[in-house]
């Protein structure tokens, strides 16, 4: 490994990172939506000699408490540290404090962890000085977050459509390497790597493909999040290895028609409320989540005007609504339960009685909840130097 790289002056940076939802119904592993929650890291870099070295974590907002403050732990600094471990270098001779701020939630199924990926990219990048491109971004997430619809939509924003590339047999190596030696598990006496150690092959280029599908501005967003996790693995788990050739069938059809109906003009709430309809993996998470198809059978068009469709929120539990928007706009306001702010939309009536109506039948489930009217994101994720 080089000595790491010395730096003359402060240098000062902010990541910004959006939410997303997978799937978005039929999409399994396919579709995106970026989402107006962030996960915020203002980074500083003050120059030092190596024998002062350190970096310093700060953090606030969702995850509080649970996510490790030390550099080695730590999901978005061990990312980084993987990024510039590949291009033989080390976290920088320098005192670097990053103070991180998370709206996301964890284990909700609003790709919080794809968000602390991609910023933990955009951190390597930025102490290495690096200037990776979005797509050499995207390559070295999807080697931590092995399936692209999240990473996708919180890097480049909107409503993205991807795959993964199938790999030619030299391209095979480096990606098919195991995650722990990409992001290794450092020891309980957390320090740096050994020089020497821990130097991962660069990823592949162009792991994944994408598309940006058009998205109406009239479409707010309702996500009702439960108040308990649901890790994505045990989620995956409860998945089986093959499906009915009627299933497959059932979802590739609505997947063709949804893309194009969230852009349509005016919006056709029957199409979408069906195009939104699953069969390959919200069925098979419903011992996860208690209530779960009651909830998406019940909720329609007709019985709840201004409802476009309804969907489990990536691998859950949280419910994602589709919701005609034209009467919201964003601001601060105050709900019975909690103060919304930041980005959130000022929830339009019909957003209010949709998101109450989803938490009444939780209820009925003796499960507790919060909603909240969010917009999408279109901007993805952003590196300013300050
Ligand atoms: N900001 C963060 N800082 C550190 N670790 C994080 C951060 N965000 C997420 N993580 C890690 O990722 C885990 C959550 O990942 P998981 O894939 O289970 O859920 P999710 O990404 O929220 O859901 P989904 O992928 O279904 O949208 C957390 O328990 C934590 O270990
Ligand atoms: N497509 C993934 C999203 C979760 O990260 C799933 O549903 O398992």
């Amino acid at each position: 490994m080089s000595a790491p790289q010395t730096t003359s002056a402060e240098r000062k940076w902010v990541i910004r990172v959006p939410a997303s939802s997978a799937n978005i119904g039929p999409g399994f592993d396919v579709l995106g939506l970026a989402l107006s929650r962030h996960l915020v890291l203002n980074v500083t870099q003050t120059p030092c000699s190596a024998a002062d070295s350190k970096v310093v974590l700060s953090y606030s907002g969702e995850g509080a408490g649970e996510a490790p403050l030390d550099p080695y732990k730590n999901l978005i600094t061990r990312v980084a540290l993987y990024v510039l471990l590949s291009h033989q270098l080390s976290f920088p001779s320098a005192v670097v404090t990053v103070d991180i701020t998370n709206q996301v939630p964890f284990g909700r199924g609003l790709g919080s962890s794809a968000s602390a990926v991609v910023a933990g990219v955009l951190l390597g990048d930025a102490l290495g000085d690096l200037k990776l491109t979005e797509d050499r971004v995207k390559d070295y997430a999807l080697m931590v977050e092995r399936h692209p619809d999240n990473v996708t939509a919180a890097l480049v924003g909107g409503f993205t459509g991807s795959f993964l590339r199938i790999l030619d047999p030299s391209e095979l190596s480096p990606s098919s390497i195991p995650l722990a030696e990409v992001l290794p598990a450092y020891p309980a006496n957390a320090g740096p790597p050994l020089p020497g150690q821990e130097k991962p092959p660069q990823p592949p280029t162009n792991v994944g493909r994408h598309v940006k599908y058009g998205f109406s501005k009239d479409i707010g967003v309702v996500v009702v999040v439960p108040k308990f996790e649901v890790a994505t693995s045990k989620a995956r788990g409860a998945l089986p290895e093959a499906y009915p050739r009627a299933d497959v069938v059932f979802n590739l059809q609505r997947l063709a028609v949804l893309t194009a109906s969230l852009s349509a003009s005016p919006l056709d709430p029957n199409v979408i409320w069906e195009a939104m309809r699953d069969k390959v993996h919200q069925p098979q998470r419903e011992g996860l989540i208690p209530g779960l198809s009651k909830i998406l059978n019940t909720m329609t068009p007709t019985t709840h005007p201004g409802l476009l469709g309804i969907c489990l929120s990536g691998a859950g539990p949280t419910i994602l609504a589709l919701v005609s928007n034209e009467s919201s706009s964003t601001g601060t306001i105050t709900t019975d339960d909690s103060e919304i702010t930041l980005g959130e939309a000022k929830p339009s009536a019909q957003m209010s009685s949709i998101g109450e109506a989803i938490k009444e039948l939780w209820k009925e489930e003796g499960i507790e909840v919060e909603w909240l009217a969010l917009q999408v994101d279109f901007d993805g994720a952003t590196l300013q130097e300050l």
